[in-house]
């Protein structure tokens, strides 16, 4: 039985970096137990920072946060897959468990388990090298859901893919959520991806880094491929462009 979402409290993180560049200013922010959240904004307002303090692989300069602390509580995507290039997607997906110290047969059976799950059963044997750039991202969520964590953080997954592939995999990645009910949050630089795949966006600005508003994305529409084309999804992009703009000017 997969475990569920946990929540993540962020209260008044700043961020300086040694060089003086304030990065992030008195962000506060509140995630739910399995709620699908969007970090929106443009280059260089502190997404990956942040989402780099909420891991814990940064520190802030005050302020503090709450997430889930067991040891594989949490999974991290990147925009790179990262994969060992050495190694099947099989061993790369296993990789954790291994870590872990699982025995040999479980951490087999999981991590088949788990690239069933992103729809690569039979890939198994398969060399990074030989995957599309679709497929390896695949994998790298394989590697990042192998363990059941309870947060998902994603930083600009699918911005290196084709458009085809991005649809795609948007829509995989929901129905994982939908099935796993994990907290998930997914940096973007993109509108369309932000209202197409959370609950609720987090638009931030510049200079420095801050929450500029939240946007929720209220529709009841499935979220299909129907939803894009569909009047709600328009009107919530057309809304969080706005956001998105007067954050850039402020
Ligand atoms: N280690 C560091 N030392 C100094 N400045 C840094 C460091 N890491 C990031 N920065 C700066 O902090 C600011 C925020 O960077 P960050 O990568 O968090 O932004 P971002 O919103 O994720 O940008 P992008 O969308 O381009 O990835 C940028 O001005 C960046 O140059």
């Amino acid at each position: 039985m997969p475990a569920t979402g946990a929540p993540v409290r962020v209260s008044a993180v700043s961020k300086h970096f040694d060089n003086g560049l304030q990065a992030l200013s008195d962000v506060s922010l509140t995630v739910a137990a399995g709620e699908f959240v969007s970090l929106l904004g443009p280059s260089g307002c502190g997404k990956t920072t942040l989402l780099r303090i909420i891991a814990g692989l940064a520190t802030p300069t005050s302020g503090s946060v709450g997430r889930p602390t067991g040891r594989h509580d949490m999974g991290f995507v990147f925009q790179e897959p990262t994969l060992m290039p050495w190694a099947t997607a099989l061993a790369n997906v296993e990789l954790p468990l291994k870590l872990a110290g699982l025995a040999r047969s479980e951490r087999r059976a999981r991590a088949e388990d788990a690239l069933a799950g992103v729809g690569l059963a039979g890939f198994e044997k398969s060399y990074p090298r030989e995957l599309s750039g679709g497929m390896k991202m695949r994998v790298s969520i394989a590697r990042a859901l192998v363990t059941q964590p309870r947060l998902l953080l994603m930083d600009e997954p699918f911005a290196a893919l084709d458009e085809i592939s991005r649809h795609r995999l948007n829509l995989d990645l929901l129905a994982l959520w939908q099935q796993r009910r994990f907290t998930a949050i997914f940096v973007t630089h993109s509108v369309f991806e932000s209202v197409f795949l959370s609950q609720r966006i987090v638009i931030m600005g510049t200079r420095p880094g801050r929450i500029a508003s939240e946007l929720p994305v209220a529709t009841s529409h499935a979220r299909d491929e129907a939803f894009r084309t569909s009047a709600d999804y328009v009107a919530i992009c057309r809304l969080a462009s706005a956001q998105l703009g007067q954050a850039m000017a402020a």
